[in-house]
């Protein structure tokens, strides 16, 4: 495909998915199933116009002075370093190519200065989040969530059950991973540049036998914190595909038990093809219909990985930032509520429960926890910037710190961190 059809298929996926406000990832695979000529490269570059205007569709359509999709397409590919004149003459006789905006528009766009423009615009983030961002992420609030505006890198995680950091490195030298900064096992290839794309790293040998997983550095970070060690009773109450259960049978290298359990029988599936290829042989997976009460009062450490609006993941799932709504939210707070209520009642009197999310949003991270500690006395926040300074002693405090009580909590985000958004919170059943 030439440059006009790239464009045009991106406008194309992106009005299919305003119209029918579905996810972007569904809208791309409907347009690759219906345009099957079109080759991996045609896709990864389809993909990246697509992505890259979602991330930003705010500043680029006050910019453009025009919210329309291939305004915003020709948008990202100015930022990408194309000049107005190349662009023209590239598209020139190609008949798929869409209208260039006229000059002026382009001129606008040029020049326009986004610190001009209204905060949620420089943020580039619907108007109804400005003050749930403000709240959390504070005075630095546009810096930090344009930081989710950026593409994220490939991170992975090494199997210390299978395999070390060092050979994992070694195996994907040939892709440019690097160890990434904070997690011991991390390994991280930086993000695409230009129409390329991540390789596809999961049909290397040492993917397919276990040596590492795919894992953000956040994600990592976040099992690591809960401490779990060697011989220890683990529940992982919302396990999901099983990214953190991993992660822990790995840190208390396959002695004792981890019990995986989650209430949705599907989201669950891939955990027992992804503990099978990880060694991981001290993982009990419960489904939703088995009963736990053996476990009752009886678990060193309960980590609860809650449903929660992805609001952390917005540099991979742009898209999701857009469709976000104050019901969604409010749902979620239920659940989570819910959820901690139903976990917390497996830690054994002097063990930890541990609360993490992929949000940013305080109404789902601090304020859950104050609502918990309201509704369950017998539990006390401790200060996970202890545990932070325990396990990444090089590290220093790169996270956002808020103090409850006498305990408190940690967020993660792309522009401290250097990861997805994350939400972490320690809590002890006292003895
Ligand atoms: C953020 S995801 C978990 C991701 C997973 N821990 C990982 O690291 O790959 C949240 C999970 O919570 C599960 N969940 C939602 N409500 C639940 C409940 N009441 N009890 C247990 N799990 C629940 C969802 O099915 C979903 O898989």
């Amino acid at each position: 495909m030439r440059l006009g059809g790239r464009i045009a298929a991106a406008v194309e996926v992106i009005e299919d998915m305003d119209a029918r406000r579905r996810p972007v990832a569904d809208a791309l695979k409907d347009w690759g199933l219906a345009h099957r000529f079109a080759g991996s490269g045609d896709r990864a570059a389809i993909g990246n116009l697509v992505y890259d205007v979602l991330r930003r569709r705010r500043s680029l359509g006050w910019r453009m002075g025009a919210e329309d999709a291939a305004s915003l397409v020709f948008g990202t590919l100015l930022d990408g370093g194309r000049d107005a004149g190349g662009l023209a003459g590239e598209l020139e006789g190609d008949r798929f190519a869409p209208a260039l905006p006229p000059e002026e528009r382009i001129e606008r766009f040029l020049t326009a200065d986004v610190e001009w423009a209204p905060a949620a615009v420089q943020a580039d983030v619907p108007d109804w989040l400005v003050e749930p961002l403000r709240a959390a992420l504070g005075e630095e609030w546009i810096e930090e969530a344009r930081a989710f505006s950026a593409r994220p890198p490939l991170d992975m995680r090494a199997n210390r059950l299978k395999s070390s950091r060092e050979a994992v490195l070694a195996a994907l030298a040939p892709f440019g991973a690097a160890p990434t900064p904070i997690a011991p096992q991390g390994l991280r290839i930086p993000p695409i540049e230009g129409e390329g794309r991540h390789p596809n790293v999961q049909v290397e040998g040492a993917f397919q036998t276990g040596l590492f997983e795919i894992q953000d550095e956040g994600s990592q970070i976040a099992a690591e914190l809960c401490g779990a060690r060697p011989g220890e009773a683990v529940l992982d109450y919302c396990a999901g595909a099983g990214g953190k259960t991993l992660a822990l049978a790995a840190a208390m290298g396959g002695e004792g038990a981890v019990h995986a359990f989650d209430s949705d029988r599907q989201r669950l599936a891939p955990i027992w093809e992804r503990l099978n290829r990880a060694g991981a042989a001290n993982v009990t997976v419960h489904s939703p219909r088995d009963d736990l009460s053996p476990l009752a009062d009886a678990m060193d450490r309960v980590v609860v990985d809650a449903p929660c609006t992805g609001a952390g993941t917005w540099r991979r799932r742009p898209d999701a930032k857009w469709r976000l709504g104050e019901k969604q939210l409010l749902r979620r707070q239920e659940e989570q509520d819910n959820v901690l209520d139903a976990a917390c009642r497996f830690v054994r009197p002097g063990g930890h429960l541990f609360y993490v999310t992929c949000s940013l949003l305080r109404a789902e991270n601090a304020e859950r926890v104050e609502a918990f500690l309201a509704r369950h006395t017998g539990f006390a926040l401790l200060d996970a910037r202890l545990l932070w300074a325990d396990r990444f002693p090089q590290a220093g405090p790169r996270y956002l710190a808020e103090e409850i009580g006498e305990g408190a909590v940690l967020t993660l985000t792309p522009r401290r961190t250097g990861t997805d958004g994350f939400f972490f919170a320690a809590l002890e059943r006292r003895g």
